[in-house]
């Protein structure tokens, strides 16, 4: 069984060559986590976080960037230690931040696949099994024989979303930027990110996409400098985090696709006034980051 226990976990980067805070003092900083203000500063990009998740959750983190969403990411995965508190993580790790990461631009394509698939976890045998339908998702025909440095960027992300989809993780942890496809292949990727999410114990997912949030989560936690502000079911969270309901920004394909009713009740804060708090500069920015993304 999959589990995540989280106990008051933080974690900090002591930042030993930052320079003179003299100037910076004056610029009012909304990005990012909070900076102690010592001889060596350090930046708290996580602070205090408990957390609890079971097989079967489907959880996106939102925020601000620099909001402790990557950090999140790297606790859960086991790449970064609590420089305070516990993370105790059981189950297999299947950690997706870079799809460029394990990919070795002097071999073929085809042996990436193989090298790629070994570095998500998955054993030589299974992956060999594997290879010739991967091959087909990636319509990459005889390029798959060629060294990867001659790929274009979208072809090789091509292979690496074939490869990251085709494995079997029981944690999935999935940060965004899986940019540079085109649209035709976006539809396909998307269906298999799909049926990668179903068949994953757990799910964390990173990401600023509205639709591909709805699409792969259920629940949702709003990371903010580097604290939990909310948890939830999906739409509340999302919802109280960007200032307008979830559902607005989504096409009415996707609405239709996942069979989600636009005349549901709207999240509503506990005094009972519907959800829309001031969406700060950051969350501007980061908004005006997620319409121009096609991937998560
Ligand atoms: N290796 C590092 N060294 C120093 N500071 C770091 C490091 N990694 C992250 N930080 C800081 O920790 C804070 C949280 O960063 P993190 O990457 O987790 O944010 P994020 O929510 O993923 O942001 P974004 O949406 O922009 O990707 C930021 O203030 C960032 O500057």
């Amino acid at each position: 069984m999959v589990s995540i226990d989280v106990q008051n976990a933080s974690v900090d980067f002591p930042i030993f060559d930052a320079k003179n805070r003299s100037l910076k003092k004056s610029v009012l900083g909304r990005a990012g986590g909070h900076i102690t203000d010592a001889k060596v500063p350090v930046v708290e990009a996580l602070r205090d976080v408990s957390l609890s998740l079971r097989q079967g959750d489907r959880v996106g983190l939102v925020g601000h960037n620099g909001a402790g969403k990557s950090t999140l990411l790297r606790l859960l995965a086991g790449i970064y230690e609590p420089t305070r508190g516990r993370a105790k993580i059981e189950g297999r790790v299947a950690p997706v931040f870079d799809l460029a990461v394990g990919m070795d631009p002097e071999i073929s394509g085809l042996e990436n696949i193989l090298i790629r698939g070994l570095f998500l976890g998955m054993t030589r045998k299974q992956m060999e099994s594997r290879v010739d339908e991967i091959a087909d998702f990636t319509e990459l025909g005889d390029y798959l024989t060629m060294p990867l440095r001659t790929y274009s960027t979208g072809m090789r992300v091509r292979l690496a979303l074939g490869v990251v989809t085709s494995i079997d993780p029981e944690i999935l942890i999935l940060d965004e930027g899986i940019g540079a496809v085109d649209a035709a292949f976006l539809e396909k990727a998307r269906d298999r990110l799909r049926d990668l999410v179903s068949r994953s114990g757990m799910l964390v997912f990173a990401s600023h996409s509205d639709e591909f949030l709805v699409e792969l989560c259920d629940t949702a936690i709003w990371m903010d400098t580097g604290e939990i502000k909310e948890q939830g079911s999906l739409r509340e969270v999302v919802s109280a985090y960007k200032g307008r309901d979830l559902f607005d920004s989504l096409s009415p394909e996707t609405m239709r696709r996942l069979d989600l009713d636009p005349g549901a009740s709207s999240p509503v804060t506990s005094n009972g006034s519907t959800t829309a708090p001031a969406a700060t500069d950051a969350d501007a920015a980061a908004k005006t980051e997620d319409e121009t993304v096609g991937l998560p």
